[in-house]
């Protein structure tokens, strides 16, 4: 049966832990990362037109490009030219993420956006050319594709699934201030990182995983601090909320997260660090 019209949520990213592991000749940098995604995201809904449109609504709607240089109409247009499809779409996106953040908002749209028209236009991809077109898209477009927890290599484009991650609550704070992502990753000035995978053993229950991430690092932190100082002052708040595991920032940033047994405890958290920063962007949820 024909869609009339099709929704997807597009859920943020997170950067459990990302090691940059080495450079390749065009600039781009090797990554080893286990990225996770939230239950909180973006909505794109698309609907059946003559043309392909684009209308953005939400709290972030005025950060983002709302003509040919969204992300998301970028995508759809080379969906169509891939597939040959000659229908357009009115697509309308719901912007909750911040942008320009380091939790992949620009990303996650893009691959809800060939989701949704995949359904919407009645398409069927091959798998490896879907994954060359998100990849054109950006390094993170491809792990928003499954929206599922997965080790993260290549620059972005060696994709295995994670293991089950015990389950956890998550704090997202925001400090106001946009990273570009190409900057952090120049003002880079320590040496590469080894590969950090998790053993089975360090899975194993919520204190294993903690712990476990505790020795990794997210390598992009120090040179994000040294760009925009206030996320270093985050991240020590963070850390100091109650009941947080661990608080780290997540892909270029500036983005921080802190994790918490449960959803419940990071909505507190966010009420006491909303009190005593009031200007801090702060979204409690859920890994997915
Ligand atoms: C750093 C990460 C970690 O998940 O996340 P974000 O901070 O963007 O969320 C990603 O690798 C970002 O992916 P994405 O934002 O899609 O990157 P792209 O648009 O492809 O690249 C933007 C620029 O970042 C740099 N870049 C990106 C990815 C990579 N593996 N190495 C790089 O050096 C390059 O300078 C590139 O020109
Ligand atoms: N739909 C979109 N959502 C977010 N950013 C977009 C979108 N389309 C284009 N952009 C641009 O992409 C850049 C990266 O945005 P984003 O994906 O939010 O960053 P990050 O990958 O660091 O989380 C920004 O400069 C933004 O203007």
């Amino acid at each position: 049966m024909k869609q009339e019209r099709v929704t997807a949520v597009a859920p943020a990213k997170v950067n459990l832990y990302l090691h940059v592991t080495g450079r390749r000749d065009d600039g781009y940098h090797l990554l080893d990362s286990l990225v996770v995604f939230t239950e909180f995201g973006d909505r794109v809904t698309v609907s059946p037109a003559p043309d392909l449109t684009l209308s953005v609504g939400g709290p972030f709607a005025a950060a983002i490009p709302n003509g040919g240089d969204n992300l998301v109409l970028r995508a759809a247009r080379a969906l169509q030219q891939a597939a040959g499809v000659t229908a357009g779409a009115a697509i309308h996106l719901e912007k909750f993420i911040p942008v320009a953040a380091g939790v992949g908002g620009g990303s996650a749209d893009a691959a809800a956006v060939l989701k949704t028209l995949m359904r919407l236009w009645e398409l069927t991809l091959e798998q490896g050319r879907l994954e060359a077109l998100a990849l054109a898209l950006g390094a993170d477009v491809p792990v928003c594709l499954e929206s599922r927890s997965a080790y993260m290599g290549g620059i972005g484009e060696d994709l295995t699934a994670a293991p089950d991650i015990p389950k956890l609550g998550i704090l997202l704070a925001n400090p106001g201030i946009g990273l570009s992502t190409p900057a952090v990753f120049k003002a880079r000035t320590s040496s590469f990182s080894d590969n950090a995978r998790l053993t089975p053993g360090e899975l194993a229950t919520r204190t294993d995983f903690i712990n476990a991430l505790s020795t990794r690092n997210n390598d992009l932190s120090e040179p994000a601090v040294s760009l925009v100082p206030e996320v270093g002052d985050l991240l020590v708040a963070l850390g100091r909320t109650d009941h947080c595991l661990l608080a780290r920032m997540s892909g270029s940033g500036a983005t921080c997260f802190a994790l918490y047994e449960d959803q419940a405890a990071a909505e507190k958290a966010a009420e006491s660090l909303g009190n005593a920063w009031p200007d801090l962007w702060l979204q409690a949820s859920n890994i997915r």
